[in-house]
């Protein structure tokens, strides 16, 4: 399914008066495909990605997944915990993971989070932990666990359950050119498979070459001639 952001505003509080974070943002992210966010810092992009996740609350504007609308101004704490944990998988800067579990146990601890019991999920981690290059190291803790590795514990956490939705907070930040290349690589494969819609959140387009279309960040709004284009390097190809 789509996902849509409609018309979306966000403020926060600043002294007397008010921040706008996010400037009245549209967007669709088509199902299957993943699109970038680019920005220089402070433009928004982590305060839309959290708007996109029903971490924060919009000023005004929705969110929408296929038909369905998933996050107002008026989304409760508990219904956009339900929403995410049903539909949303959500990869951060960091990967967050717990130092004392293993690979496995972080997937079946996200599971547990969601409901089912842990070993109801052990198949669909392996497959996953399988698909982003870890098949042989299910039972390994972080701390045994290069960075790469790490993020991409953390992408197969958030494929847990078949998400509609997959939202990635600056995956390579912490890692080179080639192993950032791969990463993207990884995810825009994974949500091609997973026909997930897919929005991440870059400074380093020269990693970007596999996603889909990006998009253009300035203080709050998207840049009208950079909404959604595909990359420079595929311009032309497929
Ligand atoms: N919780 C908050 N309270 C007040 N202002 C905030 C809060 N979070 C972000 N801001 C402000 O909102 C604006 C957008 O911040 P945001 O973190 O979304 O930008 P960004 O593009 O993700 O930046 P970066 O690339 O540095 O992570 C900035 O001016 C920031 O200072």
């Amino acid at each position: 399914m789509d996902l849509h952001l409609d018309d979306i505003v966000l403020t926060y509080p600043d002294g007397d008066s008010t921040l706008t974070a996010v400037d009245h943002v549209t967007l669709t992210v088509p199902s299957g495909t993943t699109t970038a966010l680019l920005g220089p810092s402070g433009s928004g992009k982590s305060s839309l990605l959290a708007v996109a996740g029903g971490l924060t609350r919009p000023t005004a504007g929705e969110v929408r997944i296929g038909d369905t609308t998933v996050v107002t101004p008026t989304t409760t704490l508990a219904e956009a915990t339900a929403m995410r944990l049903d539909r949303i998988g959500i990869v951060f800067q960091q990967p967050q993971l717990l130092a004392s579990l293993t690979a496995l146990e972080q997937l079946e601890l996200h599971e547990h989070l969601r409901g089912r019991r842990a070993h109801e999920g052990r198949e669909e981690a392996e497959s996953l932990l399988a698909a982003v290059g870890l098949g042989d190291q299910l039972h390994r803790r972080p701390g045994d666990l290069s960075g790469g590795q790490r993020q991409r514990v953390a992408i197969a956490r958030a494929l847990m359950g078949s998400p509609q939705v997959l939202l990635v907070d600056e995956p390579t930040s912490a890692l080179d050119h080639e192993r950032g290349t791969q990463i993207i690589e990884l995810i825009t494969g994974l949500a091609r498979e997973n026909d997930a819609a897919t929005l991440i959140v870059s400074h380093d387009e020269s990693t970007l070459g596999s996603v889909d279309a990006m998009c253009l960040l300035v203080d709050g709004s998207l840049v009208p001639s950079s909404e959604p284009v595909a990359p420079a390097t595929r311009q032309g190809g497929e």
